[in-house]
């Protein structure tokens, strides 16, 4: 009997014109022996129905095309542990990029490949958390962005310059292991993937399947350390410095004394006075993209591997 594969397609997202049919077409090229249904996003009631989607039908595989938040509620529907791909059509596509996904060929290059990998969620509150939250300077930059009518990565990257010398640094206390560690930032990110869709690295310990979490505190006090702080989000590497601290953990409780505004995966959560943080390991399968991509002809959903 054929696999069946689920196509979950946001026609919004991202600025790039593409069509479902032709994803549909590349991904049956692709996947011998697939037959293919597609769920376009409509923006109202989506979870609903996919989970109904999913409930009818046995999907050997999910694929979802769109930015963070429609992997977002991918993820949010897809249970069992079936395999999940993205296709990158957002305007930043952070998790895509955490999975070693910058593009749609990368994307393509791991469907050949089919390597799966047993993913952690952060449950920041009752929210999920894939990939990346934050208080402070990030957080601002979204409400930034999302106020002002620029998409894509120039108006990132135009209102980061601008957000920079704009943060206040907040008090924060962060509560673990009966121990309590207060502190003032700009920024306290809570990382489960290494870097933000821009491809900023801000936690290069970061391993979205090793049962824990990051907490970064960074803290920019002159110039050098805005200098240290950019080489780092670019290459990727960082030295102990003062100005970025940073704890792995399975659970925590912040505060957030100062009212800084909260982001979970890109989508702005007011200025919650206090959370609480735990991993649940291993809850989703994703396909990644691995450095050594091995080129395969003739690839089935049954060939994945976690
Ligand atoms: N058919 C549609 N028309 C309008 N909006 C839609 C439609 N389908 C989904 N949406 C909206 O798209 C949003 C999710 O977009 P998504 O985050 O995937 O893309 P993006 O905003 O371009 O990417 P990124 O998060 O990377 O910036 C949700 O707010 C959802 O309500």
């Amino acid at each position: 009997m054929e696999a069946k594969a689920l196509l979950i397609f946001n026609p919004n997202a991202g600025s790039e014109e593409i069509n479902a049919l032709d994803l549909l077409s590349k991904i049956t090229v692709l996947i011998s022996g697939t037959i293919v249904d597609i769920y376009e996003t409509t923006g109202d009631g989506d979870q609903e129905a996919i989970k109904e989607k999913l409930a009818n039908t046995k999907y050997a595989l999910v694929v979802i095309a769109g930015g963070d938040g429609t992997i977002k509620l991918g993820a949010a529907c897809v249970e069992d542990q079936c395999p999940m791909a993205i296709l990158p059509l957002g305007s930043a596509n952070g998790l895509a990029n955490c999975l070693g996904i910058k593009s749609l060929d990368d994307a393509w290059d791991a469907l050949k490949q089919m390597d799966t990998l047993n993913m952690d969620g952060v449950m920041v509150d009752d929210h999920l958390c894939l990939h990346l939250a934050d208080f402070g300077f990030n957080a601002n930059l979204i409400h930034r962005f999302e106020e002002g009518d620029s998409r894509g990565m120039i108006g990132y990257v135009k209102s980061s310059l601008g957000e920079i010398f704009s943060t206040n640094i907040s008090q924060f206390v962060l509560e673990t292991d009966g121990e309590k560690i207060e502190f003032e930032a700009h920024m306290l990110v809570i990382a489960n993937g290494d870097r933000y869709g821009t491809g900023a690295v801000i936690n290069p310990d970061g391993d979205l399947s090793d049962g824990r979490f990051e907490v970064i505190a960074v803290l920019v006090e002159g110039v050098e350390d805005l200098i240290q702080l950019s080489i780092g989000l670019i290459s990727g590497e960082r030295k102990e410095r003062n100005s970025i601290r940073s704890w792995t953990l399975k659970n925590c409780k912040i505060q957030n004394h100062s009212g800084a505004k909260f982001q979970i995966d890109g989508e702005l959560m007011g200025t919650p006075s206090e959370i609480t943080v735990g991993i649940r390991p291993g809850i989703f399968r994703f396909v990644h993209k691995t450095p050594d991509v091995v080129e395969k002809d003739d690839v089935s959903i049954e060939n994945s591997t976690s």
